[in-house]
Order: structure tokens, then sequence, then C-alpha cells
């Protein structure tokens, strides 16, 4: 049979596959809080604290025991002022403490007041009425965020900015992150760098910028490239070197260009005999010639070379694949159902995830498509907020709802 006319593989059981070999990445470094945001703890969070550490104030007013309230307009003595910052104190009953938003809740004292609920004088208060106030109220208790040894973040959780102020909040400053040497392979001899004068034939390489970016903007930062030219000798020297060099090894390979069945797909011929290829040819448009494999036991992602499969390839495969080698359960955001304002008539015959903005249409959601859904064009995936699915055998018809994952949504994970 010619190869290209191989059954190609549904996306589900693409997924299924690379999510099966997933092996925990071993390359773990401690970072500061400062540097960590996006990446994925290799060692759950726990707490050093209680958080808050004390019962505090949740607003600026009087702190008092419960019990001494009674008619409305009854005075009390107050002899402490106790502010955030401070040293916690004490009352004796039928006492009341001024009290600011953060402060130590005195001991003694079981409820806060709010200051507009009562007349402060310089050392007198005049309280409301007890059927008012509700015994407790304003009071934040040690603990309810976070109890000392209480693991907040477990591995495999993104530090997203929420979860890097809560680690801040718990006394850590730095966490043990997993950082995998990730290497970003183009390849083809018409690419040239976009520093470069345009030359006959050739085109500015934009997966490599692509690529850094999306791993750069899903938490994966230790990013390193390299261009291979269509000469056979010198892809397998290159892949070699990096392999054999214990500096330059990568934790995981992403290639494009080079994979689909053309004469001058190099890259794929050397990776099938160089390498094991696990699955070839995926019923994904656009990303048909995908391919998965190892290279020296180093996970390898063979994408094509036109740049709007890199993103697709990128988002629905080798992300959710690198999120659980960092130990994430959930791999992939939970997909909205939108209604299509387009009509598809032809029947997909590989999945396809067209790009999609979501407009508001008399108060509704509704999903336009971009005219031009070329693989090898990228405006239109700028013009879009993500992609919308249409199922194998499927056509669309105007308010037939689809899948829609927002690029963010695939971002952030
Ligand atoms: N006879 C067939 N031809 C093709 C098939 C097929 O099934 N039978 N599949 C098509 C599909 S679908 C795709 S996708 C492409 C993918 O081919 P390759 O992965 O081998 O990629 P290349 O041919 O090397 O490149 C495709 C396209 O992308 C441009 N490119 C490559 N690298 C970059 C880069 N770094 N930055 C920007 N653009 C890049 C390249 O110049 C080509 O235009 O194969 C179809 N053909
Ligand atoms: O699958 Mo290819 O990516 O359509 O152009």
């Amino acid at each position: 049979m010619h190869a290209g006319k191989q059954p190609l593989m549904p996306v589900a059981q693409a997924l299924e596959r690379l999510l099966d070999s997933a092996r925990p990445f071993r390359a773990i470094t401690e970072v500061p809080l400062a540097g960590c945001q996006g990446q994925y703890l290799a060692e759950p969070v726990t707490s050093r604290v209680d958080v808050p550490a004390f019962d505090n104030a949740a607003v600026d007013g009087v702190a008092l025991r419960y019990a001494d309230l009674g008619e409305p307009g009854l005075t009390r003595p107050m002899p402490l002022r106790v502010a955030a910052g401070d040293a916690p104190a004490t009352i004796v009953s039928g006492q009341v403490a001024r009290i600011f938003t953060g402060a130590p809740v005195p001991a003694g004292a079981d409820t806060v007041l709010m200051q507009e609920d009562c007349e402060i004088a310089e050392h007198r208060v005049r309280l409301p009425g007890r059927d008012t106030v509700t015994a407790g109220q304003n009071i934040r208790p040690a603990g309810q965020d976070a109890r000392h040894g209480e693991v907040v973040l477990a591995r495999g959780e993104r530090l997203t900015p929420q979860a890097v102020g809560l680690t801040a909040s718990v006394g850590i400053a730095t966490v043990k992150v997993y950082s995998p040497r990730v290497l970003i392979l183009t390849s083809g001899d018409e690419i040239q760098s976009p520093e470069e004068s345009p030359l006959p034939g050739k085109i500015f390489d934009s997966n490599g910028p692509l690529l850094t970016q999306l791993l750069q903007q899903s938490g994966f930062v230790n990013v390193h490239r390299e261009h291979l030219p269509d000469d056979p000798a010198i892809i397998r020297e290159t892949l070699n070197d990096l392999l054999t060099d214990s500096a330059q090894r990568p934790d995981v390979i992403i290639s494009t260009g080079g994979v689909s069945v053309g004469e001058e797909d190099h890259l794929r011929a050397v990776l099938a005999e160089q390498g094991e290829l696990d699955f070839w040819r995926l019923a994904i448009k656009p990303g048909k010639p995908f391919t998965y494999g190892n290279l020296g036991g180093i996970p390898f992602f063979g994408l094509p070379g036109n740049p709007s499969a890199v993103l697709v390839c990128y988002l629905m495969l080798v992300l959710p694949m690198l999120r659980r080698c960092c130990g994430a359960d959930a791999v992939l955001p939970t997909a909205m159902s939108l209604p299509a304002d387009f009509t598809i008539n032809k029947p997909a015959k590989r999945q396809e995830y067209l790009r999609v903005r979501c407009v508001v249409d008399a108060a509704q959601a509704v999903l336009q498509k971009h005219p031009n859904q070329s693989s090898g064009m990228l405006s239109s995936a700028v013009w879009a907020d993500g992609l919308a699915v249409v199922p194998v055998g499927c056509t669309v018809a105007p308010g037939d709802a689809l899948a829609f994952f927002s690029f963010s949504d695939l971002l952030s994970g």
C-alpha cells in the first residue's frame, strides 16, 4: 500500500496514546516566586503557617464581647486601640477596643462592629442594640485560608498569578518547577530568518517564533532552537550531536516541516530510520502529517510545516502531553458549546479545527468562521479568538452547536 493511503488515526485516539505514553519530566529547578509564573509545580506547596495567623478584623470599627451588647445606645468604655501589625491584646468584660481592618482581635472579644454602626468618641463608644448584631461577625478566623502543614497546591498545579499569591501568603519564597529543555527544530532549505533581507524562493521562519511563544506562554521557558536543512546527512549529524552532548540533550523535541510524503520530506525519513515512530498521519485538519515517536528515548513531536497546522497541533496534542508530563490531570480546557453562524456543506474527512471568532449577535454568542482557512496562513489565526471543532463526517448549518476552545483557555490550561 502507498504510504499516503494508510488510514488516518482519529484525533481522540492519538491524544489518548500520547497521554498514555507521558512520563514525568526529570528536569526540575527551584526558582524564586518572581521567576515561576505560569510554570508547573514539581512538588506540592505546604503551608508554613495558619493563614490568617490569628483571628483578625474584617472592617474598621470596634471589637467587643457579644454578651456585652444590650439595648440600642448602651455606652461602654474603650481603653484599647489595635491597628494592623500590633501585637495581640486583651480586653475584659464590659470593655470595647477600637480596631482596624487586619488587626488581631483582642482576647476577650468575639465580635467586631463597623464604625458606621457605632458612635465613637475618644475613649467611649455608643453601641447599637444586640438584636442588630450577629455574634462573631466581621472576624476572619485564623486558618480560614490555609492551615499550618496543609498542602495548598498539589504537584502538577500551574503557577497562575493567584497560585503565586497563595504560595507567598503561606510563607514560601521558592518553588520546585518542571523545567524540561524543549528543542524546536525548524526544517527546510526555503526557510530564512526574519532578520535577513528577503531572498528569491525563500520564506521567513514563522514557526520558530510561533512555537517559542506558544511554549513560553504555556509555562515552558527552557526553549532552544535549531534549523535543519533539507540534507539527510546534516540532519543525522545534527540530531546525533544534540543527543550525545549531555549539556544540550533536550527532554522534548518539537520539529516543524519535512514530515509529509514528499521526496523532500527528509526529517520524517531520518526519524523513521533513527528513532521509533509511534504514529503518523492523523484525521486532523490542519495537521494531517502530525508525527509522534521517540528519538534516543526523547519524546519527538513532528509537526507539519504549515504555521496554522503548527498552532492547532501544538494546542490540541503537544501541550496536553507536556502538561501530563508535568503531572497535570486536566490537560485540555472544557469546550464551550456555541452556535455556528456559517455553513459547511461538504462533510469533514478529518476532524477540522476552524479559526473562528466568537461574536455577540442579538444577546447570543455565535461563532463566525474566517473565510480563509488555509493552513499556510497565520493572519486568520490572529483574527480568530479560538478554534471550533467539526467532527469527521459532519456538515455545519447556521445554529448548529459546535465545540469551541478559546485561545486564552487553551493557553491558560
Ligand atoms: N502529496 C501530498 N502532499 C501533501 C500532503 C499529502 O497528504 N500528500 N499533505 C499536505 C499537508 S495536509 C500538509 S500540512 C503539508 C505538511 O508538509 P510537511 O510537514 O512535510 O511540511 P513542509 O512541506 O516542509 O512545509 C509545509 C509548508 O510549510 C512551510 N514551512 C515550513 N517550515 C516553515 C517555517 N519554519 N515557517 C514558516 N513556514 C514554514 C513550507 O514552506 C511549506 O509551504 O504537506 C502537504 N502536502
Ligand atoms: O493538514 Mo495540512 O495541515 O491541512 O495543511
